[in-house]
């Protein structure tokens, strides 16, 4: 819980602690009354204040949605690696320039005038830019330089009247969105269960695991598993709630898919009608058709992956192209 607690309070910090964390991520699993209840708060806190993307991660029993929200855990909830915060740094010192170059071409648009000692500071900034290059640690004098027009009323007055020039968002790049993620039990007694979280909800994933086209559900030890989740897909994407939103849709484990199709277990166990080769291209291409087909609005883009939940890498890569598509749609809606 200290995390969830630390890592809303981040918002409020100084922009270095911002960027160390760029995503907070919250998993919601099960936990204590006291939990819940504090979470309950913080969700509806912060769905009031429109900061927190939700995801919701839904799926068949077993299919990795668990995996999923584990490896997302991994990846943001103990932050980055220092390689990979160093990385980040010029980055940042890029953006913090950049705004500052802009705050002072704000200046001059707005007819104000910067006193004439500050002027050289101004040049060192505009000179920092030209050369584009961004070192990991930002020049003591430049950070001086920031400091002294920062203090500057002309400067302040800029800042306070941004609406009237370009200015960038620091929101936007120290992109303090924060994520939530629901993950659920997929077994049928939990599926009933979960409408309660349909409520603005940004996107929804959908997790199936492909590799069980060759399975029965425990249920009635009758059905094909890929079938239940083919059919569960229709009535969750169909729904309502998710008409304006984003569904992404994981073809997960892969691995064991691949595996099984090496070992020419043929997709005609899942679709009887299926006439292609027994090859992991034609095969995927026709279950992703299948699940696309099941969506009743043809205009919708349904965005697929194939994925391996286990591997945290690949995971990282997915996930992180995916929440920035996510993020991105927030942030045009929010009008940002
Ligand atoms: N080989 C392989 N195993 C996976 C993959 N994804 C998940 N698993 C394993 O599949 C099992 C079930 O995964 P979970 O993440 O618990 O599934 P879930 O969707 O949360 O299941 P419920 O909570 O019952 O709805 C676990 O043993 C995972 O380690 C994958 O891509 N490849
Ligand atoms: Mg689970």
């Amino acid at each position: 819980m200290s995390r969830v607690f630390n890592s809303i309070l981040c918002q409020n910090c100084e922009p270095e602690h911002i960027t160390t964390t760029p995503m907070n991520l919250y998993a919601i699993e099960s936990g204590s009354e006291i939990n819940r209840q504090i979470d309950d708060l913080i969700i509806k806190d912060h769905l009031a204040s429109e900061k927190v993307i939700k995801l919701l991660l839904l799926g068949p029993s077993g299919s990795g949605k668990s995996t999923i929200l584990k490896q997302m855990k991994i990846i943001h909830l103990n932050g980055y690696n220092t390689q990979e915060l160093w990385a980040r740094r010029s980055l940042i010192f890029k953006n913090v320039i950049d705004s500052v170059a802009q705050l002072l071409k704000g200046l001059q648009y707005l007819g104000i005038e910067l006193p004439e000692e500050r002027k050289i500071d101004a040049e060192l900034i505009y000179e920092m830019l030209a050369s584009n290059n961004f070192p990991q640690s930002l020049p003591h004098r430049i950070h001086k330089a920031i400091k002294r027009l920062w203090s500057e009323t002309s400067v302040q007055e800029a800042f306070n009247r941004r609406s009237e020039f370009p200015l960038m968002d620091w929101a936007k790049f120290f992109s303090d969105q924060e994520i939530r993620i629901f993950d659920v039990g997929g077994e049928k007694t939990q599926r009933r269960k979960w409408i309660h979280l349909f409520d603005n909800v940004n996107a929804l994933f959908y997790i199936t695991a492909i590799s069980e086209y060759d399975q029965v559900t425990q249920d009635d030890e009758t059905t094909n598993r890929l079938q239940d989740a083919l059919f569960l897909f229709k009535s969750i994407g169909n729904h309502e709630v998710f008409r304006d939103k984003q569904i992404i849709l994981f073809f997960n484990k892969k691995d064991i898919f691949l595996e099984k199709i090496a070992n020419k277990i043929p997709l005609t166990l899942c679709f009887p009608n299926y006439r292609y080769k027994n090859d992991y291209k034609n095969t995927t291409l026709y279950i992703q058709r299948k699940f696309e087909h099941q969506i009743n609005d043809k205009d919708k883009t349904i965005y697929t992956h194939l994925t391996c939940a286990t591997d945290t890498d690949h995971m990282n890569f997915v996930m992180g192209s995916v929440t920035d598509m996510i993020i991105s749609k927030a942030l045009k809606e929010a009008g940002i």
